[in-house]
């Protein structure tokens, strides 16, 4: 189907809002009202413009307060629109959007609303122009769908529509059913938008919280399968008036946006991108490091012993069981130091991976990252983050170990078996885009978002899993994008005896983060351990919580640059220890205080 974006879910100038649009795949646009005024750009110049980037415009809008109100009123709402239906005569547009009426003055009186409406659609069909009217969810009068249908069906105009507006119907909770009663060639358009569920004032919500289609609550899908029911061959177009995506760059936001539209058309049988392949395990964590020292010294104590090293790189693997770190020093060093670059996973079917992922837009990097090395499929996750697609032991396949020679045979044991989950912290304004990004690029499962507070801030996190949780990935935003504490990486470290894991890394010379005393005085409030355990959790630093299948204890070690590590014991547990995590935040704003690390 054809896509479209309203200019008002883009941040920058109309030109810029347009290009973005264009560059991500879309096939049109709404432009709004004031993004044309602030434009130093003539309406044959938009015009021309929106052509030459093979961009249709769809939907002018929007015309505000036009109906049921007083003859003075209307008659003055009648030269407006003459003038507006002048300008998309030079905009070449040929669908105006009324939104129904706000007007302290208008009425209650559906009659004289059609009779009102259809005045206006007479003049509009003049100028070969389709009004389309739209039921706000705060509509004065007028607020449901199945209410300004009513009203057109009456007025009973060739030039006049309805238009559907996804969170106009949802957050009412209207019945999207009834759009099936309604005749596919009268819905003259479709925008769509999603949205976090909160009970708040419905204004408020539209205006600054809607999402892209998948990124809410809503069922966004299911109310399009009742629009396509009645024959709608029109445009799904995005409306989405967000805060953050007034802020963010236009350019990923309209690949997000036009993401959005590409899976709901998966979902809804009417595009066909490759198939998910659902990764398997993570075959790999890569950190890339200015100075590999202070690493390898956690990494050591850890238990991890340097197993293989880079053929053509200065790339070291770093091995325990299936835990597998890469140890990167060839990169450019950032400012901020050691940092979890990239993630291995392991893909039944890596090329497949690479396919669903460039369908899907997300960025496909080289196979070979250098000459020499074995063909890798790799695409970059919202964040920045490289994603390989890996088979490790596949002889079919090309392995990346390939590219290392072994220089120790044997893995060290100190009982940890691979690496539990990773924890990624995305740009404040990539959150919503990150788990869509995972969830349909990657096919994996998102949870719900957690808040978590931080001393100087709140964090919320999200993780996304495949079925087995061999995959386990917790995308995070920060506080404030200052906030190095809050922006560290991490990676969790699976063991069956986290006590015995955590006083070998000390005993190897590694810090653990030291967890406040009342920490433990409240665990013991709420939990009965036996005899000394809750002394043992004390002297380490070991946090502990339970759901309802399992207990889970873990601990952390100091910072490296962005990056820190977690060992984890879970008995069943399914979640990451939210419960602890504004202790852990805390905790190691205080480490980085006193130590700098
Ligand atoms: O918030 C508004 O005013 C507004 C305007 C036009 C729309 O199509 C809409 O859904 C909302
Ligand atoms: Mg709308």
């Amino acid at each position: 189907m054809r896509t479209s974006i309203a200019t008002v879910s883009l941040s920058g100038s109309l030109t810029e809002k347009l290009t973005a649009a264009s560059r991500a795949g879309f096939d049109g646009v709404e432009i709004f009202e004031n993004d044309l005024l602030a434009s130093p750009l003539t309406p044959e110049e938009i015009r021309a413009r929106c052509a030459d980037l093979g961009l249709t415009i769809d939907l002018y809008q929007p015309m505000r307060d036009i109906e049921a109100v007083p003859a003075e009123a209307f008659a003055r709402n009648l030269r407006r629109a003459r003038h507006k239906f002048e300008l998309m005569r030079r905009l070449g547009a040929d669908t105006v959007l009324v939104c129904s009426s706000v007007h302290p003055l208008a009425v209650d009186d559906d009659a004289l609303a059609a009779h009102q409406l259809r005045q206006l659609a007479e003049l509009a069909q003049e100028s070969g122009i389709r009004v389309a009217y739209e039921a706000l969810a705060w509509g004065r009068h007028v607020n449901t769908y199945t209410h300004a249908w009513r009203i057109v069906e009456a007025a009973d105009h060739p030039a006049l529509g309805t238009c559907l507006d996804s969170f106009h119907i949802l957050s009412r909770g209207s019945d999207p059913k009834g759009i099936q009663d309604i005749p596919g060639e009268k819905i003259f358009f479709l925008q769509l938008a999603d949205a976090p569920l909160l009970a708040m004032d419905v204004l408020q919500w539209s205006r600054h919280y809607r999402c892209f289609p998948g990124q809410g609550g809503f069922d966004v899908a299911g109310l399009v399968r009742h629009v396509l029911h009645t024959g709608y061959d029109g445009p799904l177009s995005l409306e989405v008036f967000n805060d953050v995506f007034r802020q963010a760059d236009a350019g990923p936001t309209a690949v997000d946006a036009h993401r959005s539209l590409l899976v709901l058309q998966e979902q809804l049988g009417v595009a066909d991108p490759p198939a998910p392949v659902v990764p398997t395990g993570v075959a790999f964590a890569e950190l890339l490091t200015p100075d590999a020292e202070p690493v390898a010294a956690v990494l050591g104590a850890l238990g991890f012993a340097r197993t293989a090293r880079h053929r053509g790189k200065p790339v070291d693997l770093w091995q325990q069981g299936a835990a597998r770190v890469l140890l990167n020093t060839s990169g450019a060093a950032r400012r901020d130091g050691t940092n979890l670059a990239a993630i291995g996973l392991e893909s039944p079917d890596p090329t497949g991976a690479a396919r669903r992922a460039e369908a899907l837009l997300a960025p496909v990097l080289p196979r070979r990252r250098a000459t020499g090395d074995a063909p890798l499929d790799a695409v970059a996750a919202p964040d920045g983050t490289e994603l390989f697609f890996c088979a490790t032991d596949r002889p079919e396949l090309p392995d990346w170990r390939a590219d290392f020679a072994d220089i120790a045979h044997e893995p060290a044991a100190a009982g940890i078996h691979r690496i539990d989950h990773l924890a990624l912290t995305q740009p404040w304004h990539h959150y919503d885009e990150a788990a869509l990004f995972h969830r349909s690029v990657l096919g994996l499962h998102a949870q719900e978002s957690v808040d978590v507070a931080d001393p100087y801030g709140l964090m919320r996190s999200r993780a996304v899993t495949n079925p087995d949780g061999s995959v386990r990935i917790a995308l995070g935003v920060g506080a404030a994008p200052t906030d190095d504490t809050a922006h560290a990486q991490h990676i969790a470290l699976a063991t069956d005896d986290v006590v015995a894991a955590a006083r070998r890394f000390r005993e190897a010379g590694g810090r653990l983060l030291p967890i406040p005393a009342n920490y433990y005085d409240d665990l013991a409030a709420r939990h009965e351990f036996a005899d000394g355990e809750l002394e043992t959790y004390r002297e380490l630093g070991i946090l502990y919580d339970r759901d309802a299948h399992g207990e889970f204890r873990h601990c952390y070690t100091l910072t490296v640059g962005r990056v820190f590590f977690e060992l984890v014991q879970r008995d069943g547990y399914r979640g990451y220890g939210a419960r602890n995590a504004p202790v852990r935040l805390a905790a190691q704003h205080t480490a980085r205080a006193v130590t700098g690390g």
